[in-house]
């Protein structure tokens, strides 16, 4: 666990970290970091509060207490015109964010560089290209959404969030709908992505295969105790954790697994 008072030095850092929705405390005392190149996965139950984590480090919603940090300098405390130049490093796949159904896949992707860039058509149009080709989606620019799978969905969504090449990718719940073996494409996807662009990946899930697949670094959001329960890699929080409740999620509810720690 992260002291309050440590200097944050790297890339994410949250220190002192309350969210809460008017009176309701969602968790408190949240103190955590999330290194370069990291695929850092936010667990925890229904309802415990990830996606509002999620809402917090994007600037969707302010703390009620405490700070959120990018390369050590505050995202919380800044002026609106820097908070837009640590925006523009984020690239973000919404839970709901789906694709918008009167688009084809291509001017879906192309919406984000059209709308922040002042790229000719030509350069757009290969731009998007590239960035379908790196999610497997090469020559389904005309498609539209409803003419392609689920997973196909997914990972234009997240080529649309990396069009703008992001330092730092967001994905709330992307495996969620998704059958296995697409959800294993999709896992695979992000792990190629981080490996060649380098990007960190932040990564709201419950799908414990996911978790395991992709996570080399986790925080367990514990609606019990409403804060942290747990920061580490996943399948040693699996084994080891001292926290049973972690070691209970992390092992589907199993409890002779989850007492062996
Ligand atoms: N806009 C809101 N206003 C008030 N309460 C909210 C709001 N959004 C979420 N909550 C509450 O905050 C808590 C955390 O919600 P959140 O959606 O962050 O959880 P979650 O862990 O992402 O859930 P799930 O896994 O079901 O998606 C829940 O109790 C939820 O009801």
């Amino acid at each position: 666990m992260q002291n309050p008072e440590t200097p944050p030095d790297a890339k994410i850092s949250i220190r002192g970290l309350t969210m809460a929705y008017g009176s309701f405390v969602v968790m408190k005392d949240l103190n955590f970091d999330i290194q370069e190149r990291d695929i850092f996965i936010i667990m925890g139950g229904s309802g415990c509060g990830k996606s509002t984590l999620l809402r917090h480090l994007i600037g969707l919603r302010e703390p009620a207490k405490g700070e959120v940090f990018y390369d050590g300098k505050s995202f919380t405390k800044t002026d609106e015109e820097q908070r837009g130049d640590f925006i523009h490093r984020f690239g973000v796949m919404y839970q709901s964010g789906a694709l918008w159904s009167a688009l084809t896949l291509a001017e879906n992707v192309a919406m984000p560089i059209e709308e922040n860039t002042k790229l000719k058509r030509k350069e757009i149009d290969e731009l998007v290209s590239y960035k379908l080709s790196l999610v497997g989606l090469a020559g389904y620019e005309d498609y539209y959404p409803s003419q392609v799978s689920g997973g196909m969905n997914k990972r234009a969504g997240i080529a649309r969030a990396m069009a703008l090449d992001p330092d730092i990718l967001f994905l709330d719940e992307p495996s969620a709908g998704l059958d296995p073996l697409s959800s294993r494409r999709l896992d695979d996807l992000i792990l190629r992505l981080r490996d060649s662009l380098g990007s960190t990946v932040v990564i709201v899930t419950h799908e414990l295969a996911s978790i395991f697949a992709v996570g080399n670094n986790s925080i367990f959001l514990d609606t019990a105790t409403r804060t942290q329960g747990a920061i580490g890699n996943p399948s040693e929080l699996r084994d080891h954790s001292d926290n049973p409740a972690v070691r209970l999620f992390l092992n589907r509810g199993d409890e002779s697994e989850s007492s062996k720690a």
